[in-house]
């Protein structure tokens, strides 16, 4: 067994299984001022914040000189009003509680974990702003997306807490922790919670975010009967109808699974849905690193393709965006061109 990057491996499990525990709690007493509306108008809520500043802190500890590019930032938090302090409180509560939790297996103290690892509020508004690094081509940087999917995680419906250690602007170590994804796709009412890993070199492999039992994973070939797609619930996020035009062409006969966040990944690498397709609503908008890191490396490590709408590698190395990459085509690879073919017809067209 390969033994690189087995530290920063068991740190992202031990990361994003505490943010994982941290959001799920957050959700049943969620109130409504506990919510922000970001500049671009998305929301983002305290449980964001808080499992950044997990995230961040347990990093920090453990790799004092490595980058991070997370989501988030504390601008918002660091006014002085009776509002913005409740929430500050909120988080510094929900912070601590995560990091103070019982040692559980794999995980080490020094990380700044366990009982008696209190921080306070001007250090873990700190933790969250270490996530503002601009990126770049050389060297270690790690990506958070503390929740992703929040429109998702606020229906009570999928999200991802999301990490993943760039090198060089390639993906080596992405851990995707999702509280609501049934272990059992077709048993929407049984065990919850999974927990997807990956290591450049190493293979992928699914746990439960309660346990230890792990299964490899190995996408299915491509059978065109059963063939279907993964997209966003948002239409604004990725086109329906570009998707569904591409599902003509290629003769499928499967609806799409609409889902929020990195969920979709794990859901494409174990096999519940044939590709993951995400097409521009319009011109504009450039993916965030840390909507689809951990994502790519799973796909790359259990068998499959990902570039995007183009045919082109998403590229890390670029700062916080994936710059000029458009879309995300991801499946398993044997049918990757067909697919690839397919997307290059729609576009033509429109
Ligand atoms: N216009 C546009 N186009 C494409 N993508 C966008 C757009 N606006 C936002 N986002 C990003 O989408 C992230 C959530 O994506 P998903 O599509 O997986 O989830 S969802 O179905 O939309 O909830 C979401 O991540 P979170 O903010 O972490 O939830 C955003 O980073
Ligand atoms: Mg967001
Ligand atoms: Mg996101
Ligand atoms: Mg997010």
């Amino acid at each position: 067994m390969s033994l690189a990057y087995i530290t920063e491996k068991q740190l992202a499990i031990s990361a994003v299984r505490r943010a994982c525990l941290l959001t799920s709690s957050v959700f049943n007493k969620l109130v409504k001022n506990e919510t922000l509306v970001k500049g671009d108008k998305s929301p983002v809520t305290v449980a964001d914040y808080s499992a950044q500043a997990v995230i961040s802190t347990m990093l920090h500890r453990a790799y004092p000189d490595d980058l991070i590019i997370g989501e988030e930032d504390a601008s918002d938090l660091r006014t002085e009003s009776d509002s913005v302090s409740s929430l500050r409180n909120r988080i510094v509560e929900l912070a601590n509680e995560a990091l103070t939790a019982e040692l559980g297996i794999g995980d080490i103290a020094e990380w700044g974990i366990g009982p008696g690892s209190e921080q306070n509020a001007n250090q873990l508004l700190d933790a969250i702003d270490r996530g503002s690094y601009e990126g770049g081509r050389n060297g270690r940087m790690w990506t958070i997306d503390p929740i992703d999917g929040t429109k998702g995680f606020l229906r009570g419906e999928q999200y991802a807490v999301c990490l993943a250690l760039i090198v060089d602007a390639q993906v080596q170590v992405g851990v995707l922790g999702c509280p609501n994804l049934p272990w059992d796709w077709l048993k929407p009412d049984g065990d919850k919670g999974c927990l997807f890993v990956a290591v450049r070199g190493q293979g992928a492999q699914q746990m439960k975010l309660s346990g230890a039992d792990s299964a490899p994973l190995t996408m299915p070939p491509y059978t065109p009967s059963t063939f279907n797609f993964l997209e966003s619930v948002e239409a604004a996020h990725s086109s329906h109808s570009t998707t569904s035009q591409i599902s003509t062409i290629m003769g499928l006969t499967q609806s799409p699974i609409r889902m929020d966040s990195q969920a979709k990944y794990g859901c494409l690498v174990r096999g519940d849905g044939g590709a993951y397709v995400r097409m521009p609503t319009g011109v504009g908008y450039q993916e965030k690193i840390w909507d689809h890191a951990t994502g790519s490396l799973l796909v790359t490590e259990s068998g499959g393709i990902i570039t995007d709408s183009r045919g082109l590698p998403l590229d890390f190395g670029l700062g916080r965006t994936l710059g000029e990459n458009y879309g995300i085509i991801a499946t398993v690879s044997d049918a990757h061109a067909e697919l690839l073919d397919a997307v290059q017809r729609v576009v033509k067209e429109d």
